[in-house]
């Protein structure tokens, strides 16, 4: 079949720094991964150290991780296409088309939780992540280029119509990075959805598992700081899976292609930089006072409660503002027949949801002590990230809404902290 002829959208405003942002970070962002994972294995972890402490060859590749990665898949793709759980529809799309979706990513980390337990009872060695946990990310680095690689290619066989908006400029690197497909599929199988929640986001509390095991390993019983954090990323990723329905309204299904950007996001960023803190304790144990534990605990406590309050009202809105928990609220009328609120967490900053991920986020670096700044990585890039995507989704609503954006600006001046910013 010969691939289609498409009309790039050489005006659309180019994001992450453009072609230059998009030919640089495929390079640097695989790099940090592997300097980070070595720094934190390090017994100084620093950031600062010179030369950095890079292992050597023989330490980057081992043949199992490379069965473990492609088994690992292997097991969520057989999981993801199991016919359990119900069926949704996506947004509509620009054809007025409706995908449909399964939702069984609560199931599918149940089972995986099942069969880890039966795979520690029969004595395998899950602390054996630690050291295969270099290898593991080469692997899941090659996965995300060979994934991206092949989404770009086949871009050119897609309608026009299933085109990113922001990810067909007619610049291959560019497009390459932010992805010109909207939801690519293969058959029934949507491959942005299983990436988005699947693989990595389960991957990495199986990561901060092993590395709770290795803990074990060497001192005989797990620290409270390992089991905070073990606790704390379980209930993210558990609250993700099971309102695994509101991912079809993110950004990131609805607007984003599915290119680089996302594919290594989803699959190597995420479970080996977000599992960096539970790796930082397998070297660097800590201390944590009874009192600090709780305050800690109650930090992500609050941080979660916003986070999920604020996320559900606005899911409940969009799907039903007749609901009687948001019928009550007060909200503007924009010129798309859709309807802003201004009261309720919606009221009370422009990115309620983001606050209480960042307080999570810090809550989730503090039982690694104050000692050291690698395990403030996760707070660092995530603020940054949380900036820069509350700015694309102004930018965004600001297209789509128009005045009525202002108004609600002008009603909720702040973003994301409260008199701050
Ligand atoms: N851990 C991680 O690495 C990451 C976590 N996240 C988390 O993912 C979650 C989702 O974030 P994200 O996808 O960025 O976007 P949001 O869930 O914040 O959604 C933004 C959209 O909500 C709608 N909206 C905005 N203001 C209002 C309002 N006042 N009333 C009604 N609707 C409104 C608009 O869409 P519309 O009007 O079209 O419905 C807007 O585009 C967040 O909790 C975030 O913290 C995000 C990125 C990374
Ligand atoms: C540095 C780099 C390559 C960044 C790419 C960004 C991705 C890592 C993130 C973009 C949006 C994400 C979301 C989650 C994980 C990180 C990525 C993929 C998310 C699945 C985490 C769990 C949340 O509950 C969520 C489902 C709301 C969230 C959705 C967005």
């Amino acid at each position: 079949m010969k691939p289609n002829k498409h009309k790039a959208s050489h005006s659309a405003e180019r994001e992450f720094g453009g072609a230059l942002g998009a030919t640089c970070i495929p390079v640097f962002l695989p790099l940090t991964v592997l300097y980070l994972l070595s720094v934190c294995r390090s017994p100084a972890a620093s950031v600062l150290q010179w030369p950095p402490p890079l292992p050597p060859a023989t330490h980057l590749w081992d043949p199992w991780a490379a069965v473990l990665i492609a088994g690992w898949i292997a097991l969520q793709s057989f999981l993801y296409l199991l016919p359990i759980g119900k069926v949704s529809e996506g947004l509509v799309l620009r054809d007025g088309s409706r995908l449909k979706y399964p939702i069984n990513g609560f199931h599918a980390l149940s089972i995986t939780a099942v069969l880890l337990i039966i795979c520690i009872l029969l004595g395998m060695p899950l602390g054996h992540l630690f050291e295969l946990i270099l290898p593991l990310a080469i692997c899941a680095i090659g996965v995300s280029y060979l994934l991206s690689m092949y989404l770009y290619i086949r871009s050119f066989w897609a309608h026009q119509h299933a085109l990113s908006l922001g990810g067909n400029t007619g610049n291959p690197l560019y497009d390459f990075f932010m992805g010109r497909e909207l939801n690519p599929r293969i058959g029934n199988f949507d491959l942005k959805y299983f990436c988005e929640l699947r693989p990595g986001l389960i991957g990495w509390v199986v990561i901060n598992l092993g590395m709770l095991m290795k803990e074990v390993e060497l001192r005989d019983s797990p620290s409270l700081a390992m089991l905070l954090i073990n606790g704390f990323q379980l209930l993210y990723v558990t609250d993700a899976l099971w309102n695994e329905e509101a991912v079809l309204t993110t950004m990131d299904i609805v607007h984003d292609g599915f290119g680089f950007m996302l594919a290594f996001g989803d699959l190597a960023w995420v479970p080996f930089t977000y599992s960096l803190q539970a790796m930082f304790l397998v070297v660097h144990p800590q201390s944590l006072s009874t009192l600090g534990a709780v305050g800690i605990v109650l930090l992500n406590g609050i941080g979660y409660y916003i986070f999920r309050r604020s996320n559900s009202q606005k899911n409940q809105f969009r799907r039903d503002p007749k609901h009687k928990s948001v019928a009550h609220l007060e909200t503007i009328a924009t010129a798309t027949g859709k309807r802003l609120l201004v009261s309720g967490w919606w009221g009370f900053v422009r990115h309620p949801n983001y606050l209480g991920d960042l307080l999570m986020a810090l809550a989730w670096s503090l039982p690694c002590g104050i000692s050291h700044i690698l395990p403030y990585f996760y707070v660092i890039y995530f603020t940054i990230l949380l900036i820069h995507r509350e700015a694309r989704d102004e930018k965004q609503c600001r297209a789509k809404y128009g005045v009525a954006w202002d108004t609600y600006c002008r009603r909720v001046p702040y973003r994301i902290i409260p008199y701050v910013y």
